[in-house]
């Protein structure tokens, strides 16, 4: 994947230090990679914004090194800049004192009275090397700069945002732009800090690509560069047995839910989709539902019913949870009804109901993961399922505390894939995708339109649509995230769940010319 997708890789600040000390080691110098910097971000604000009066607040590393070059830039281009320093001159890079030194302006100590003749704040106090929350001068700077209401460019990230975990260190500033260079940072597109970014630019400051190759990275930003060529196109000499037979749980009274599941599935082209019900809803479903055909299950043998059904190995794909119940018996059956999914070692995908029944003892739900399973819960599952990874005080406690803090959304979806041996989706605005091995895939064009009622369970339709058409797991999630995402930018303003599905065709017709014509 990483050699695919080389662009979709996102480095931690420590790696993107990494990558910079092996671009040195590789010949570039160091002068030249801030120069380059600092001139990408310079070219950016011009591009951007006419000439303003502009205040660059330098801090005591290599970012305030970045804005010593901006500085003279933009001053070069007749602009009128203030430059406000913090830190110590001596004590700096070599990199960072030589372009400090070739600024032909006034220094000033940083100070929110400065903000008083700027229109424009160019923030390179911190970058990657963010350590510790933000204290004295430079907080009053910062909270000064966000209460001033003045437009920001952020040099790397906005200071006082996490690059790796995307959480704020205190105080921070919330940039319209953020330049960043080389790659793309997991902090900037989770939240609070995707918000906090405004636009993102990457760019291009001649950092070999090949220096990622000894990184051992394994963060991807989504996009179908990671894995349109394992997408299940029909084949011309196909029929509707080699799209696969996707089998859906359907409950007893929330039987929209699973409806929604269904049609999610057929859209993305399983061949066939059977939705499985207990006979009291049978009627409902069967009414309902046209292409989709409608299994009954008897009372008080739905589970033998299920696994019956299940024999047949061409049902090759399994969704259970969406509607499927957790009211008194109903818990009891839908916790029978995931676990005999899971034990035929068919592609399984877990929702919603289906996670939360085994909130009382979720190592009986990852004792059963022996096969290819993808989970997809929202934050309120994923604390009843992986309550020690929240709350743990060994995770809290670690050294690497950092890391492992509960507010970091990859590591949290990472560690729950390893401890439950399936492809987790932790859903949001900032869905994480992690795979037991590590790999993790931030997605990022989801729009907020999709926070309503039933998106989710389109979502799991589409992820089992796709494991029926023989799809990985971390692929078809993958894939089915961003699908998900891009239907919900063309529907736009007036999103229902039911739109979803019916707007797939479109989204895949795109997607088909762009990557297949
Ligand atoms: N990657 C690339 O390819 C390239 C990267 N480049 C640029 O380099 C930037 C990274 O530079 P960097 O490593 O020097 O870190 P940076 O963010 O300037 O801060 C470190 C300083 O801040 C201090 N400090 C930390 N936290 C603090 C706090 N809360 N409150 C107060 N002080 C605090 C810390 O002190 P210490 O922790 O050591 O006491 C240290 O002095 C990167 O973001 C990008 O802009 C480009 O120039 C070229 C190519
Ligand atoms: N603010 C948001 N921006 C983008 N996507 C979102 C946002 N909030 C939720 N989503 C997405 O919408 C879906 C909601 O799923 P879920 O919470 O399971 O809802 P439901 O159970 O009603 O189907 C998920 O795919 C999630 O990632
Ligand atoms: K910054």
């Amino acid at each position: 994947m990483a050699q695919i997708a080389s662009t979709q890789l996102l480095l931690t600040p420590n790696e993107m230090g990494m990558a910079d000390k092996a671009a040195v080691v590789a010949g570039e110098s160091a002068f030249t990679l801030m120069a380059s910097a600092g001139k990408a971000v310079a070219d950016a604000i011009m591009t951007r914004w006419s000439k303003h009066s502009v205040l660059v607040m330098a801090g005591p590393g290599n970012n305030g090194g970045d804005g010593f070059v901006i500085a003279q830039a933009l001053l070069q281009h007749g602009w009128p800049v203030t430059l406000a320093f913090m830190g110590q001159i001596d004590v700096m890079s070599e990199e960072a004192q030589a372009h400090a030194k070739a600024w032909q302006g006034e220094w000033q100590t940083l100070s929110p009275t400065q903000l008083e003749n700027a229109e424009l704040v160019v923030d390179a106090l911190f970058g990657a090397g963010l350590s510790r929350p933000i204290e004295g001068v430079a907080h009053d700077m910062l909270e000064a700069v966000a209460q001033s209401g003045l437009p920001v460019c952020a040099v790397d990230v906005p200071s006082g945002l996490d690059g790796e975990t995307g959480q704020v260190f205190g105080v921070t500033v919330n940039a319209e732009l953020t330049v960043t260079f080389f790659r793309k940072k997991p902090g900037h597109l989770l939240f609070p800090g995707r918000g906090l970014c405004g636009e993102l630019m990457v760019a291009d400051i001649g950092i070999p690509v090949t220096v990622l190759d000894e990184l051992n990275l394994q963060t991807w930003e989504n996009n179908p560069e990671l894995w349109y060529q394992k997408y299940p196109w029909p084949r011309l000499d196909g029929h509707k047995f080699h799209r696969g037979h996707a089998v859906v749980y359907g409950g007893e009274t929330m039987t929209g839910a699973s409806r929604l599941t269904a049609r999610g599935a057929m859209r993305i082209g399983a061949g066939l989709v059977t939705l499985a019900a207990p006979i009291k809803a049978w009627a409902v479903y069967a009414t309902a539902l046209t292409g989709v055909m409608v299994a009954k299950l008897e009372q008080s043998q739905e589970t033998e019913d299920f696994e019956e059904l299940l024999l047949d190995s061409r049902h090759n794909a399994i969704a259970v949870g969406p509607g499927a119940g957790l009211a008194g018996f109903e818990r009891i059956r839908t916790r029978k009804i995931a676990l005999t999914a899971l034990l035929t070692g068919r592609a399984t995908v877990l929702d919603a109901d289906a996670l939360s029944a085994f909130s009382e003892d979720p190592q009986i739900l990852f004792d059963a993961i022996n096969g290819p399973c993808v989970m997809t819960p929202h934050e309120g599952e994923f604390m009843r399922l992986f309550p020690d990874i929240n709350n743990s005080p060994e995770i809290n406690n670690t050294p690497e505390i950092k890391k492992n803090h509960p507010d970091n959304k990859l590591t949290r979806a990472r560690l729950a894939a390893k401890q439950s041996g399936a492809v987790v989706v932790l859903k949001g605005a900032d869905t994480v995708i992690a795979a037991p091995d590590g790999l993790a895939i931030i997605n990022s064009n989801a729009p907020a339109e999709l926070a309503t009622g039933g998106s989710g369970d389109v979502l799991t339709g589409f992820i089992v649509g796709l494991l029926a058409q023989g799809m990985e797991p971390f692929d078809a999630a993958a894939a089915a995230v961003w699908m998900h995402g891009e239907v919900g930018n063309d529907i736009g303003a007036g999103l229902i769940a039911e739109d979803l599905p019916d707007h797939l065709p479109k989204v895949l017709s795109t997607f088909k010319t762009q990557y297949f014509s």
